[in-house]
């Protein structure tokens, strides 16, 4: 028998190979005048040329977006949105590029106009992160919602392969995690299921051929309903020890949802018999967990973490991290059990069924 609570959270999504032609009219729509263009430093050329298709729409562009968003590059955006007079923020790029957006919404309540260019999905969240003295903090507020997301295939065509495979890790991570979910509804099952569906379809066709525009199409459809399930409910002990790694080890986001996931998926297994089932079939096995294991180690992407700069040294703190405030999770979180968790992930091992 059912039983949730939805909430619909207000966002416009524009969806098609060639929807960037679309800018200037969703510009518009928000009532927007002056645009401040967020980059990367690696994606300049592409801030470049939004701003020159904003045309007298342009503020500026800033390019200096990294991952975490460390509070120091936040308030130089928030300056510099200020000085330019800007009355809209349009993030060009992946998870990066849409935090930087978040942080001067978050202090400014300038509407975000995200044009993703990666699967991580952060422009589907009311979730922000931003780094202080070393510590990420993350938190939820509406006001960093992009209001609109222009999702253009065309425009992760040039995600290399690699990056492609692992952020489409990352995506499937969310879904995953979200029919496990405390707080978890039928609408997000359903988006779930079709999520992951899509980029299971997509990553190993995006492997062989990398401009295949079917495969480019459906990975970013999957990582639209991905993250908008990772936007409304809950996450839980994979999100959790992925935050750890990335936040207090410096690991790389994606690389760490695709090794982790695996193993987060076998510990839970028996805690969430649906949700594993759920996910097996989407992804066309009989495993979750080694259905993700082998999306990522059949397509090239790392499955060890001493492969990506963690340390064997450091897997003791990582687990005390891990075990403090915890996220709720199907299984309780035992320290023995997650502690030999993160030493599978360390090695690479396949994980159990
Ligand atoms: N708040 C949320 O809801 C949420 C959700 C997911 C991720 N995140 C955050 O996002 C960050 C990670 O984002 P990410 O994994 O998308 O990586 P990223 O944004 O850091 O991008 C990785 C690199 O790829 C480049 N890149 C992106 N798209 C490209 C393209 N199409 N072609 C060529 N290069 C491209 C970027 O410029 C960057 O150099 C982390 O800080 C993570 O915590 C937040
Ligand atoms: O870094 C953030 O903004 C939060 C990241 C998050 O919750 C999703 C993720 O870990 O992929």
């Amino acid at each position: 028998m059912k039983n949730f609570v939805y909430n619909g959270q207000p966002s416009r999504v524009v969806f098609g190979a060639g929807s960037l032609q679309y800018l200037g009219r969703e510009i518009e729509a928000l009532g927007a005048n002056k645009a401040l263009v967020l980059s990367t430093p690696e994606q300049r050329a592409s801030a470049e040329m939004i701003a020159d298709l904003l045309g007298s729409r342009a503020a500026g562009v800033f390019d200096r977006a990294v991952m975490h968003v460390p509070i120091e590059t936040a308030r130089e955006a928030r300056e510099i949105a200020r000085k330019l007079g800007a009355d809209c923020a349009v993030a060009i790029g992946g998870g990066s590029t849409t935090g930087l957006g978040k942080a001067i919404a978050l202090d400014s309540g300038l509407p975000i106009l995200a044009i993703p260019t990666t699967y991580a999905g952060s422009e589907m969240t009311p979730i922000y992160g931003i780094t202080e003295a070393g510590i990420k903090k993350t938190g939820k507020d509406a006001r960093v919602l992009p209001r609109t997301v222009i999702y253009d295939p065309e425009l992760s065509l040039s995600l290399p392969v690699g990056m492609s495979i692992t952020s489409g890790i990352n995506a499937i991570a969310h879904a995953a995690e979200g029919l496990y979910a405390v707080d978890g509804n039928p609408i997000m099952d359903l988006m779930a299921k079709e999520g992951m569906a899509a980029l299971g379809r997509a990553l190993p066709a995006i492997k062989k051929v990398a401009n295949d525009m079917t495969a480019r199409s459906d990975a970013l459809y999957g990582a639209w309903l991905c993250g908008t399930v990772l936007g409304n409910v809950g996450m839980a002990l994979h999100h959790k020890l992925c935050h750890t790694l990335g936040g207090s080890f410096n690991l790389p986001h994606a690389e760490t949802h695709t090794i982790v996931l695996p193993h987060a998926l076998a510990y839970n297994a028996a805690a969430a018999p649906e949700a594993m089932l759920a996910i097996a079939g989407a992804l066309n096995a009989k495993s979750a967990a080694q259905a993700v294991f082998g999306l990522a180690k059949d397509n090239g992407a790392p499955v060890a973490l001493r492969d990506i700069g963690m340390k064997e040294s450091d897997l003791d703190k990582a687990c005390d991290i891990a075990m403090q405030n915890q996220y709720p999770n199907p299984r309780p979180l035992e320290r023995a059990a997650i502690r030999q968790l993160l030493q599978d992930a360390f090695e690479g091992a396949r994980p159990g069924s």
